[in-house]
């Protein structure tokens, strides 16, 4: 079936057999075991194409563990992640699983505090090249286009030529959100996004993840249950690297063994 138009931001081979409801991450059964300490347990969890997935748990559960099997950093001892309904990333390096239109930001935002905002989303786009090669080479309209409006989304329009140095915590994390951005990821692993924000920096992350799904599936690990209120379809609830629920957020807050986990009764 064809996707609803817009759904993708560019083509991946399987695009035209599916629609929003197909997952386009897999994951089965994964196993990762540290020196004999099990962090992940037969963990089967699917994202669909455009959903917004919020993933929950008290610390050591497994979240950080989770998005380091999807991009590659950390190799399952047993299991598959199956991207683009055909891909398995447990045999990819990092950078090809980046290719693929995964991208990932970190709690701390890294940015190029010495260069400006508008710099930091240039070189961000132009990829691969180092950093005065980058800058050297010309932007296309089109791209500077594009440039200018992802500062008009991330609300940087005005900040465009300060250096990224000068920002507030919440505009870097802004900033760092539209660098994966104009990469044009298909899914975007979001490492505690909300952190350190501002209470008005915290409700517009909210609503630009709201704006960017069903463009882009988004994998949300988010601490603050507020946040995840406003955002999510979908919560799944991690615990000692096991799936331990999963549903909308009213359904896992109901379930006895998560009302045990974080409450502690
Ligand atoms: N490289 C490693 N070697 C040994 N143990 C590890 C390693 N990485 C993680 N662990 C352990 O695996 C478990 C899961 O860790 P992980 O960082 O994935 O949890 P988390 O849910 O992200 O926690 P937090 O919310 O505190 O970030 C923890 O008990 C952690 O100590």
């Amino acid at each position: 079936m064809q996707p609803a138009e817009g759904l993708f931001t560019r083509q991946l081979p399987g695009d035209r057999f599916r629609d929003q409801t197909d997952p386009v991450l897999q994951l089965e059964s994964i196993n990762v075991n540290f020196d004999g300490f099990q962090a992940l347990t037969d963990l089967s969890l699917n994202i669909g194409v455009g959903e917004l997935r919020c993933v929950i748990g008290p610390n050591g559960a497994g979240k950080t563990t989770l998005m380091d099997v999807i991009t590659g950093k950390t190799r399952p001892q047993s299991g598959r992640a199956i991207y683009d309904q055909s891909i398995d990333l447990t045999a990819l390096e990092p950078a090809a699983i980046a290719r693929l239109g995964i991208g990932r930001k970190f709690q701390k935002p890294t940015v190029f505090e010495a260069l400006t905002v508008w710099e930091n989303l240039e070189l961000a786009m132009k990829g691969d090249k180092s950093v005065w090669a980058s800058l050297r080479a010309r932007l296309t309209s089109e791209q500077s286009d594009r440039i200018s409006e992802m500062l008009t989304l991330l609300r940087l329009s005005a900040e465009r030529d300060r250096c990224a140095g000068m920002l507030s915590h919440g505009q870097k994390q802004f900033l760092e959100i539209g660098m994966l951005l104009v990469q044009e990821p298909h899914l975007l692993l979001l490492d505690e996004p909300a952190a350190g924000m501002t209470d008005a920096e915290t409700e517009y992350s909210a609503e630009l993840f709201r704006t960017l799904a069903g463009k882009h599936s988004l994998m949300v690990v988010e601490h603050d249950m507020g946040f995840v209120e406003t955002i999510a379809d979908h919560v799944t609830v991690l615990h000692q690297g096991r799936v331990l629920a999963e549903g909308s957020l009213r359904e896992v807050q109901a379930n006895e063994q998560v009302i045990e986990v974080y409450l502690g009764r």
